[in-house]
């Protein structure tokens, strides 16, 4: 499966933990992220992650590309809240592309835990069939 990792500042470090925890998991699919996001992640787990740009630099607008193209199969996306964005209507994009293609996303780490478990006991192998091709540079 192709995941997406993209996390606001105040959410990163959460975004960080979690994927050391699933660590395991993650490591079995292709990754991909948002720059900074992305960066810290695979320092941190040593996971392998296609880095786009900076959210803000366009790097929303890229993960939005291949969610738009049924490639991404899960976005895990640990949004803040509490603050007003510049690039929120990319990120308000993103979420509605995923509604579009019926792809699973978690907004924060409640969602993401269950989704990640739903993943290693393969209820999400059904995007195997909507989205059979590979992914040139994901898969
Ligand atoms: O902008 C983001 C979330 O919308 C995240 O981008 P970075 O991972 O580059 O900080």
């Amino acid at each position: 499966m192709n995941i997406a990792v993209t996390a606001h500042d105040a959410k990163k470090e959460l975004m960080v933990q979690f994927c050391i925890a699933y660590c395991g998991v993650l490591s079995r699919h292709n990754l991909c992220g948002t720059g900074t996001t992305a960066k810290m992640v695979s320092e941190a787990t040593g996971l392998q992650i296609v880095r786009f740009l900076s959210g803000g630099q366009g790097g929303d607008q890229q993960v939005a590309a291949r969610i738009a193209c049924n490639e991404i199969d899960l976005l895990l996306f640990f949004r803040d809240p509490l603050t007003v964005k510049p690039n929120d209507i990319d990120e308000a994009q993103l979420l509605r592309l995923c509604d579009v293609h019926n792809i699973p996303v978690a907004t924060n780490i409640a969602t993401a835990e269950a989704l990640i478990h739903a993943l290693e006991r393969g209820d999400l192998d059904w995007r195997n069939i909507v989205n059979p091709k590979t992914m040139g540079m994901l898969r």
